[in-house]
């Protein structure tokens, strides 16, 4: 079998992460025997310099037709059009994938705890996922414009959208510590009001997991005091944005953490959850971690090689414990020679 990737490398340090991640690949599929064939296509602020679109159709063909799409990161000071931004080609992809399922996880092991800025007592042993809906909230509801007078986002989620990430959050719990935590806005929105409801009916079609709610202004104090106290965090697109950016401080950088976006069927897309990072972009400085951490996801999930995932996830955090890494992380390494190190463990 011939696994089809689309490999979106975007804008700032996506190629930069991508290019070493995509060379890994290869020599993990050599070593545990599959076969993957890559095609790398333009998205973001290069597309938009190339094709005038930052999600060009051919691009949205490739990505259609794949087993799996890993993404870089787009965006950056060079694009600054309001009406054709490289993140729209990002929410085009999400939306024309119908990925509304971005789950996010957040673990801190005994041996990883001492790169956390926190207190290694409070964050030892964290382990939790976010689960984030991508298709709905700000992002998408309509009206939505601007003028010189007045700018309109508005916030709209259905019942359907809030219970089918829902069922997703509940099912992930069953399989974890059975414990789901739901934050929402409730005290001042709507949208937050037919949330929690929504929430609380879809619990009672699973009785072992225990559901309980947050505000996200005291979710994002205990997120960083606490984080211990949670398994599976349900929030919707804006929140779970925030929260998951606050969330990689607590294993030690925005540069570790990886992330899915699932739809009911067809392919899956797998991208760090930071950007472009233009202040360190084209350096040889980003944290190739949550790329390959994101890559490692793709293995398991679309993939089918859980075996070759945890291998690739053991070697990222050995390496990491060796000291061999970039500055976000208190290292003195390069992107490349992270790649490379890694390369030489595979
Ligand atoms: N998925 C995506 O493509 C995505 C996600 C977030 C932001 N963006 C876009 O990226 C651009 C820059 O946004 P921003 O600066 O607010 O956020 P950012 O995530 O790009 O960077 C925030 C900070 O974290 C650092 N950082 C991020 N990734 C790192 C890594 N792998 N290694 C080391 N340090 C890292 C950066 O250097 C910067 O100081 C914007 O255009 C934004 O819209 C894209
Ligand atoms: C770039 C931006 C549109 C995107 C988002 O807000 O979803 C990013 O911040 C992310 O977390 O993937
Ligand atoms: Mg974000």
């Amino acid at each position: 079998m011939t696994y089809k990737i689309t490999a979106l490398p975007g804008d700032g340090i996506g190629p930069e992460i991508i290019q070493g991640s995509l060379e890994i690949l290869e020599i993990l599929s050599n070593k545990f025997n599959f076969d993957v064939e890559i095609e790398t296509k333009d998205f973001g602020g290069i597309a938009i310099d190339k094709h005038g679109d930052p999600l060009p159709k051919d691009t949205l063909e490739s990505c259609k037709n794949s087993d799996a799409i890993l993404l870089g990161a787009v965006g950056g000071p060079n694009w600054t059009d309001p009406k054709n931004r490289p993140e729209h080609g990002l929410l085009g992809i999400r939306k024309a994938l119908k990925l509304f399922a971005n789950i996010r996880p957040t673990i801190v092991t005994e041996s990883t705890a001492h790169l956390s800025p926190l207190k290694e007592s409070i964050v030892k042993d964290t382990d939790f996922i976010i689960v984030r809906e991508l298709t709905g909230g700000l992002y998408f509801g309509e009206p939505k414009y601007f003028d010189e007078n007045q700018a309109v986002d508005t916030l709209t989620y259905t019942v359907d959208e809030i219970t089918r990430i829902a069922h997703v959050a509940f099912q992930l719990a069953e399989k974890r510590n059975k414990k789901v935590t739901s934050v929402d806005k409730e005290n001042v929105l709507s949208s937050s009001k037919l949330w929690r409801a929504t929430l609380d009916n879809v619990s009672k079609s699973y009785p072992d997991v225990e559901l309980n709610h947050l505000l996200v202004d005291a979710c994002s104090m205990h997120l960083i005091t606490n984080p211990k106290q949670f398994d599976v965090i349900v929030t919707e697109n804006l929140f779970g944005d925030i929260l998951s950016d606050e969330a990689s401080v607590i294993p030690g950088s925005l540069g570790l953490s990886p992330s899915a976006s699932f739809g009911e069927s067809g392919p899956s897309l797998y991208e760090p959850i930071h950007g472009s990072a233009p202040d360190i972009a084209g350096q040889n400085k980003a944290n190739p971690s949550g790329m390959l951490l994101s890559l490692a996801m793709c293995l398991r999930e679309s993939l089918n090689q859980p075996e070759c995932a945890q291998h690739l996830e053991d070697i990222v955090f050995s390496t990491i414990n060796e000291g061999i890494t970039t500055k976000d992380l208190g290292g003195n390494k390069s992107t490349s020679e992270v790649f490379e190190t890694i390369k030489k463990s595979i």
